[in-house]
């Protein structure tokens, strides 16, 4: 280090120019453990004797580097300044005052002296380099703000924040590479996906929207992979193009292999099949090499690539196709695993009752007297469309708590923004519908709006639906693949017609099956039998809506031209705006309204909420668990009920435990 305008053999101990700390202070603890202990005043004494009587020390030295100037004065931060020479015959400093406003502003880097000097040294370089460390990194972000890199942009998986994550490496290979293990999960954007056509991306965009995606994932953890498409190496990382579960192959995107441990979901296997496929297409010296830090499959190859999974799940899904009852206006996805077809029943388009020969008998017998009742009746509309539902509801005393039938109190003529109007419903769920028949006026005149039940049997092919699998566990789904207007009828429940004593007795062989698709019809009349709608073997597609505690479905029955009031056909209506591509569901656990004294109805509020008494549509077994994932699902909030309780039980443990726990300090009647 550089001395100031002192020469050597002057000045060679420390001095203490304050002249109040004790000399011993000021010692290096090498030169101390030399001394002995008598000793050490005296020679200190000599040393601060040794000291020439120097008028004047200039300690400003121009041509001494600022660091070491800093250094050297910071180490003297108690010393006392004087500007003019003492009478007294003492050593006077002159320091230059800028230098002095520097040590003020500047950090203190060498070590403060203390009572144990040597010790808090060491302590108080260690803080300095730490903090000094932290710095030069805050400075590093600042100076290099982090960029996506090209490939970056690619990924599936990305740091969460852009800024956050900077790795200190200078090396410019991975210093793009976050260090970070927090990522964010990306739904492909157009950019990754430069070979999607427009409907390709609105496909990815509808998959986006359905499963609200980057809301319900948040972390890597959540997402499956179903298999790989290609392979890369970019500065000696292994990238691999992924298929996710949920997401249609074009929206494979890039993702490191470290971001994925590789004991989930089978990805090491997923990685294994697709190099058995890749060495059956790739030629020897297309092969990676290790060595390589930059690699990627040839195009012409990687096309070619096709994994054993890949090809089964093709196979598969020609012969789900090939099974579609309805065309193009019914879509089949399967984007999460190979499961074989949701055809496992036979399509049909009405109901059909089944039962052995007296039962058909019966059923035969009781629906001739129903149609001549009703004849007899002349229940028909003779002026106006819905007349025939009102006359046949006072005749079945359907309405007990004194709310007759009219149209206008249950339906509402709605008027949509294309010009169509329809009827819209808003009658509870106790009301039935009875359809008009051939013989009412409106339907001779054309005028007829109470024809929900034909209209849908008419168009059953052109409404447009997609079977799709629903990645957890429910199973197959249905989702409307057109917009529907709320009180519209959707979809009609169909399957095997059946007496309920029929059904019972095959109920507990179906639950074992995992075979539970059916509908109770409701009991309007004791005289007649009670019907079961079975399409646990023959149905349509009706059959594959879920679930949900906050459905966008509800069931009415509707009355055909039979007036069996014990034999409506079940029809789902939307019970809101619907837009295509959402997942349609009904709530299983049927809720019946009670009948209310005064019906105030009429402001066509019949929602679920109005229901008040709640039960399970199978009576035998136990339910499902929901997986409906709404915010009022109950089993959820059970759920949650119970990770809570669980919670609070363990807290009171540890509490109590605490509490129990013998004080350390001994108290006196111990002792
Ligand atoms: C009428 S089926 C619906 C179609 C069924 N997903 C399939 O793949 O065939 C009813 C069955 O679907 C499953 N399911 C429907 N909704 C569900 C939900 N919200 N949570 C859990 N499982 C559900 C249950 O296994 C139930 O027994």
């Amino acid at each position: 280090m550089m001395r100031p305008s002192i020469s050597e053999s002057e000045i060679d101990e420390p001095i203490d120019l304050t002249g109040e700390s004790s000399s011993s202070s000021i010692l290096r603890p090498s030169q101390r453990e030399n001394l002995p202990s008598s000793e050490s005043q005296e020679s200190l004494d000599s040393s601060s004797k040794s000291v020439p009587n120097l008028k004047e020390l200039q300690i400003t030295n121009s041509q001494e580097p600022p660091v070491a100037q800093r250094m050297r004065s910071s180490s003297r931060t108690n010393v006392k300044h004087l500007d003019k020479p003492d009478d007294s015959g003492e050593i006077v400093l002159k320091i230059d005052t800028a230098e002095l406003e520097k040590m003020k502003v500047k950090k203190c880097r060498f070590p403060r002296l203390t009572s144990l000097p040597f010790l808090g040294e060491i302590a108080e370089s260690f803080a300095n380099s730490v903090n000094n460390y932290e710095n030069r990194l805050r400075y590093l972000k600042k100076k290099h703000p982090r960029t996506e890199s090209d490939d970056e942009k690619e990924w599936f998986y990305r740091p969460r924040g852009s800024h956050d994550n900077v790795s200190a490496s200078s090396n410019p290979h991975t210093s793009n590479l976050p260090l970070s293990v927090e990522y964010n999960l990306y739904f492909p954007t157009d950019k990754m996906m430069p070979d999607a056509t427009p409907s390709e991306i609105a496909r990815i965009d509808h998959y986006r929207d359905m499963f609200k995606w980057e809301k319900r994932h948040t972390n890597c953890a959540k997402r499956k992979v179903e298999y790989i498409v290609d392979f890369k190496r970019k500065n000696q990382h292994d990238l691999y193009k992924v298929k996710w579960c949920g997401i249609p192959e074009v929206g494979a995107t890039w993702v490191r292999l470290i971001d994925i441990p590789l004991h989930r979901y089978n990805f090491s296997q997923k990685i294994n099949d697709f190099w058995k496929a890749a060495k059956k297409v790739l030629p020897h010296k297309k092969m990676p090499v290790v060595r390589r830090s930059n690699y990627s499959i040839p195009p012409e190859y990687s096309a070619k690539i096709i994994t054993d999974y890949v090809k089964e799940k093709h196979q598969i899904m020609k012969k789900i196709l090939a099974q579609n009852p309805l065309g193009e206006n019914l879509m089949i996805e399967n984007e999460f695993d190979l499961y074989k077809t949701p055809f496992s029943f036979e399509f049909i388009k009405e109901n059909k009752f089944i039962g052995n020969e007296t039962q058909r008998e019966e059923f035969r017998k009781e629906l001739e007297s129903q149609e001549e009742v009703a004849n007899a009746m002349g229940h028909l509309c003779m002026e106006e469309c819905g007349e025939c539902t009102t006359e046949l509801y006072n005749q079945y005393d359907l309405a007990p708590h004194k709310a007759t039938w009219t149209k206008y109190r249950h339906y509402q003529h709605v008027l949509t923004e294309e010009g169509d109007d329809y009827w819209k419903v808003v009658h509870p769920h106790k009301f039935l519908i009875f359809e008009c028949t051939d013989g009412c006026v409106c339907r001779k005149n054309g005028t007829c709006k109470n024809d929900q039940l034909s209209k849908l049997r008419a168009n059953y092919k052109k409404t447009k639906f997609s079977v799709f699998r629903t990645g957890d566990d429910r199973g197959w789904g249905l989702k409307a693949m057109q917009r529907f207007k709320e009180g519209e009828a959707v979809i009609e429940y169909v399957g095997e017609l059946m007496r309920e004593e029929t059904f019972r007795q095959a109920e507990t062989k179906l639950w074992r099956k995992g075979l539970m698709y059916s509908m109770d019809l409701p009991v309007n009349d004791n005289n007649f039998h009670e019907y079961v709608i079975d399409s646990s073997r023959k149905g349509n597609h009706s059959r594959l809506i879920n679930h949900s505690c906050d459905p966008n479905l509800t069931v009415y029955n509707i009355i055909k031209d039979d007036r069996n009031v014990n034999r409506p056909c079940p029809v789902l209506f939307a019970l809101k705006d619907i837009e295509p591509g959402t997942e349609l569901t009904f709530n299983y656990k049927v809720k019946v309204k009670q009948a209310k004294e005064e019906d105030d109805s009429s402001d066509g509020s019949s929602t679920e909420g109005d229901s008040e008494e709640v039960e399970w549509a199978g009576e035998n077994g136990q339910p499902f668990v929901c997986q409906c994932g709404s915010k009022n699902c109950k089993d959820r909030q059970q759920k949650n009920m119970k990770k809570k309780k669980k919670q609070d039980s363990k807290k009171r443990k540890i509490q109590t435990s605490s509490k129990n726990k013998p004080s350390k300090k001994p108290k006196a009647e111990d002792i």
